[in-house]
């Protein structure tokens, strides 16, 4: 068995992760269905560019069918709508007491829980800002907060083994035995990043935008009552203040945390979110299904309807299809589905 630690997606969070455990000497092997990419990685390095640090590493990196051996430890890195063939071709590499942390967002640690086994699976929550701008160059934005945790919240030796390596890569890094409260946080702010997405305007510009503030509020506050019907208690993170959200809460605490997130996008280089980035740029389908789409799933065990997610979730799909620009226009059909009609 090797020693090395896997990273299974060596894009933007998983290649930043593997260029920094690799240029501190932590063994590391990366592992991407892009073989340009992988080959320059191997060879000529990986670029991390951009205001957080620059820097060119030599990863060793490999396709999955050029992969052999057995891992104990395996980061997974790809986008959620990859979770599951990524982890066809994973699993027999992952030994038998080896762990797989998710380093994605959304829930997909209770996909990877079911197929690998919840002793198997272990959490993260990353929001360091970063873009794959191609073969062997990732943009690295902006630093965020990073947190580890096993899913059952138990502090084990292998939790502070991976929190000690995260913290190589961030210094601020947090252990904690509560990682479903901050990965239900970014799903709050992820849904307010969805929504971003339906116009070519930059993160910042829409946090900043007045006219945009109520619709993301709105969302937020359908996210975070699903979350408390789930018994979960989001964390804050970057700005995004769950409690502001929660029934009850008074719009002032939201508009804050609003113009939170709007000063906290201005200082990164990662001007758009990834979503926008697949919808504008790389032209393919976003996450929504699997990251969004479940939350409308999940509020329906409770008997709650969540009209803003579902019409998010619509017109992301619209956007991906061609049938609807990324425009103005576009946010505004999500401010139709708005409690009580539009903003
Ligand atoms: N980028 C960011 O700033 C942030 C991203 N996240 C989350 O992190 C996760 C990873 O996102 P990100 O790094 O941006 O995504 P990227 O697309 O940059 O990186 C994922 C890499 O994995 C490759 N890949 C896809 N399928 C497989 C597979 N089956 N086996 C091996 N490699 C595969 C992709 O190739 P291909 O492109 O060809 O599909 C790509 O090179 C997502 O859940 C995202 O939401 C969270 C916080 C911030
Ligand atoms: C904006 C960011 C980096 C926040 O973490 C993100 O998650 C995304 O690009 O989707």
């Amino acid at each position: 068995m090797s020693d090395e630690i896997l990273i299974w997606g060596a894009g933007a969070i998983g290649g930043i992760l593997g260029a920094y455990w690799a240029r501190a000497g932590v063994p590391v092997k990366m592992v991407d269905i892009v073989a340009e990419h992988a080959a320059a990685c191997s060879t000529t390095g990986l670029s991390i560019e951009g205001p957080v640090e620059e820097f060119t590493q030599v990863v060793p990196t490999v396709t999955p069918d050029e992969l052999t051996g057995t891992y104990s430890r395996i980061v997974l890195a790809v986008k959620a709508h990859a979770t599951e063939p990524a982890l066809d071709a994973l699993l027999p590499h992952l030994a038998d007491d080896g762990v797989i942390l998710s380093a994605q967002n959304g829930l997909n640690e209770r996909t990877i829980a079911a197929r690998a086994g919840a002793a198997r699976t272990m959490g993260a929550f990353v929001n360091y800002g970063a873009d794959w701008h191609g073969p062997g160059r990732i943009l690295f934005g902006n630093r965020g907060a990073v947190v580890v945790g096993e899913i059952d919240g138990e502090i084990r030796d292998r939790t502070r083994e991976m929190h000690r390596l995260l913290q190589i890569f961030e210094p601020d890094a947090v252990l904690t035995t509560g990682i479903w409260n901050y990965l239900w946080g970014k799903l709050g702010y992820g849904a307010q990043l969805f929504a971003t997405a339906l116009t070519p305007d930059s993160m910042t510009a829409n946090f900043a935008d007045p006219s945009r503030g109520p619709v993301l509020i709105a969302l937020a506050r359908e996210v975070m009552a699903v979350a408390k019907a789930e018994g979960i208690e989001p964390e804050p993170f970057n700005g995004f203040d769950p409690a502001a959200y929660m029934p009850g809460a008074p719009d002032a605490a939201a508009a804050r945390s609003i113009a939170d997130l709007a000063e906290f996008n201005s200082r990164t280089a990662k001007t758009h979110s990834g979503i926008w980035r697949d919808l504008a740029v790389r032209k393919r389908k976003t996450e929504v299904d699997p990251q969004i789409g479940v939350i409308s799933e999940i509020a329906a065990t409770h008997g709650m309807k969540t009209p803003m997610i579902d019409r998010l979730v619509a017109l992301i799909h619209e956007i991906e299809d061609g049938t609807r620009p990324m425009s103005a226009d576009t946010f505004a059909a999500l401010a139709e589905a708005m409690p009580g009609g539009r903003a």
